[in-house]
């Protein structure tokens, strides 16, 4: 018998939601060995509508808001999802109550099964790339102007089987996703800045509970790292003060030496002819996103976020 009542995990059903549904679980059970941790699974329309281009599955949030749903309506006390999917906008009742040690953080490019082997700069003139990101497009655009590209809809794994299927040259993946669902060895080259900055919070787990659930915001203090969350919230607030949404090709890198946080944003045009750049280091993770955000600004990323939502 267990002396508190259990805590119940809202999320994705994908392999990769469940694995970090689960990793949450043993992070909390571990913190909490007396509370029972349960799962509950939820079904998104990002993960049911196949047919459609991610970017026109209306606004944000299309893999977080049922989740969302379900812990406000009190059918489940937390939910699990990927920091990179949860839009910066705050959703009333629910508050991120931790952002646990972070995994991998940048991209990587995977190749057919039948052709491993060589980088970026090795695809052929005009190789088509699998990925319906703006913000992996414009980079590897930037880099490679004679790229074309594919829709990758689908799990992690649909995407590799239609990598293998030739449907395109090559595949962008997060490498924490391969990483959680024992897929590393399909990385061919791992993407880095200057030429690939990752998403917004990517490799990282954002965690919410309701607001009013003390006990829940107890727990999720225990998992909670400050390092990555400091990181997060810098990302976070560029992102939002920017006002860009998961869809916009703006990608930021962090790292943190003896409390000095340092941040570099890029912010592109859709056909990566343009690259703005900006980078500060500070202390305070909040007004360092701003401030990058400010000088992206004063360079004229407003025009070029509008320009590519359209
Ligand atoms: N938008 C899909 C998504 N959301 C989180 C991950 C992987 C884990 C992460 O990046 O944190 C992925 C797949 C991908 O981008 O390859």
């Amino acid at each position: 018998m267990s002396e508190t009542p259990p805590i119940r995990i809202a999320t994705r059903s994908s392999r990769l939601a469940l694995w970090q549904a689960h990793h949450v679980q043993q992070l909390l059970s571990a913190a909490a060995p007396s509370t029972t941790i349960e799962i509950v699974h939820v079904s998104t329309i990002g993960d049911r509508d196949k047919s459609e281009p991610l970017s026109s599955l209306g606004e944000f949030g299309v893999f977080t808001r049922e989740v969302q749903k379900v812990v406000l309506e009190g059918d489940a006390d937390i939910a699990v999802h990927s920091l990179k999917d949860l839009p910066t906008e705050t959703v009333a009742g629910l508050t991120l109550g931790a952002i646990p040690p972070r995994g991998a953080v940048h991209d990587a490019l995977l190749l057919p099964a039948s052709r491993r082997g060589g980088g970026l700069d090795d695809l052929p003139d005009g190789a088509v790339v699998g990925t319906g990101s703006m913000r992996r497009r414009a980079q590897l655009l930037h880099q490679r102007p004679d790229l074309k590209f594919a829709e990758a809809r689908g799990n992690v794994e649909t995407r590799l089987r239609k990598l293998d299927e030739g449907e395109f040259d090559a595949l962008i993946l997060a490498a924490a996703g391969l990483m959680r669902l024992e897929l590393a060895e399909r990385i061919d080259c791992e993407l880095q800045p200057p030429v690939m900055l990752p998403a917004i919070g990517q490799g990282a787990l954002g965690i919410e509970c309701r607001s009013d659930d003390v006990v829940a915001q107890e727990l999720l203090a225990k998992i909670n790292d400050s390092a990555t969350q400091m990181a997060a919230t810098a990302e976070r607030s560029l992102l939002h003060e920017l006002r860009g949404g998961c869809h916009a090709p703006i990608a930021a890198a962090t790292s943190l030496q003896n409390d000095q946080l340092e941040l570099t944003a890029v912010v592109l045009s859709s056909d990566g002819q343009q690259r703005l750049m900006a980078t500060a280091t500070g202390e305070a993770a909040a007004a360092l996103g701003i401030a990058v955000a400010g000088d992206l600004r004063a360079q004229g990323a407003d025009a070029l976020i509008t320009a590519a939502e359209f």
